[in-house]
């Protein structure tokens, strides 16, 4: 079985949803390990006004969050007064969960109404440039998984939510990617990079061969997600901007003693969930303000 969810299913979802919040969200956005875990001061989901919280458990076809960090609700309100859907927490494919069902909530955010997908995630730095706490805009991927058929878009094709056959060589899309440096250098936050993403399976972190293998092939920073949710972003003609957070570094040599590890992540998360807080305030701002640039 490709997909459980029919077009009817994911439109039962929206419906529920749109009854019970009162106003019609643009931009969406998917908060990372960490990053949307608390509620404390400063975090992103914090930041949010007018809020109208889902549990996933309460809404309709949605899986639940298994992972630590992930709290699991579906969060509308206003960021700087503009109309966000936010996600706390995401489904990844280790939980069990088919990359179908992991992408499900991007097609309920577009039958919401959103145009723009903000996707933030933490990840491995691999580029040796890179220091613990600092971002990557995400500028392409390569989707490692897909190698193997395994992709979320795989089984039959309803075109209501779009093409069978989508191209990616412009999925994460410059005009964001532009913006989003101008709004972090604004705000001075320091230097920000742009980058390769990739997605594995997960759980476990990757050995040295692996990421000696990955930094051969061109990627900057290693995840769990993001790559499924981008894809089926795009076949619903979503405008997407990714970041990662990095929130430990890949060790490419057996001499390195330092071990990956969740905790690590989660406290980078949390160090630096003013900063993201504050740079996606602003972001969502002027995207709205230059009127919702960018591809369709
Ligand atoms: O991609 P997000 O959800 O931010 O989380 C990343 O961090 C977790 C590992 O610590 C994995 O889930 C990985 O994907
Ligand atoms: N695969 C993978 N996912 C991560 N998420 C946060 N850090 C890492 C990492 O080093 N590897």
């Amino acid at each position: 079985m490709s997909t459980e969810y029919t077009y009817e299913h994911l439109a039962e979802t929206a419906k529920y949803l749109l009854e019970r919040v009162p106003f019609r969200p643009k931009i969406g956005i998917i908060c990372g390990s960490g990053m949307g875990a608390y509620w404390n001061e400063g975090s992103l989901a914090e930041a949010l006004t007018d809020k109208v919280v889902f549990p996933y458990n309460q809404i309709p076809h949605f899986p639940e969050s298994t992972v630590e960090g992930h709290a699991g609700q579906l969060v509308f309100g206003y960021l700087m007064g503009v109309e966000v859907v936010c996600m706390k927490g995401r489904f990844h494919h280790y939980e069990g969960y088919p990359l179908w069902k992991c992408s499900m909530p991007v097609r309920v955010m577009k039958l919401v109404g959103i145009s723009h997908l903000i996707a933030t995630n933490a990840a491995g730095g691999l580029n040796p440039k890179y220091k613990v706490g600092d971002v990557m805009l995400v500028n392409d991927h390569i989707n490692l998984m897909g190698f193997s058929g395994n992709n979320p878009l795989h089984g039959p094709n309803d075109e209501r939510f779009g093409p069978r056959f989508l191209p990616m060589n412009r999925a994460y899309d410059k005009d964001l990617i532009e913006l989003a440096k101008k709004v972090w250098d604004d705000l001075k936050l320091g230097p920000i990079h742009e980058g390769v993403y990739t997605c594995l399976g997960g759980p476990n972190f990757e050995t040295v061969a692996e990421l000696k293998m990955l930094q051969m092939v061109g990627v900057d920073a290693v995840g769990m997600s993001t790559v499924h949710e981008v894809i089926t972003a795009r076949h619903c003609d979503l405008t997407v901007l990714a970041f990662s957070l990095i929130t430990n570094f890949c060790a490419t040599n057996y001499e390195n003693q330092s071990e990956a590890n969740h905790e690590e992540v989660m406290d980078v998360g949390k160090m630096r969930q003013d900063t993201l807080a504050t740079f996606v305030q602003n972001l969502v701002l002027r995207i709205k303000k230059l009127g919702y640039p960018g591809i369709k």
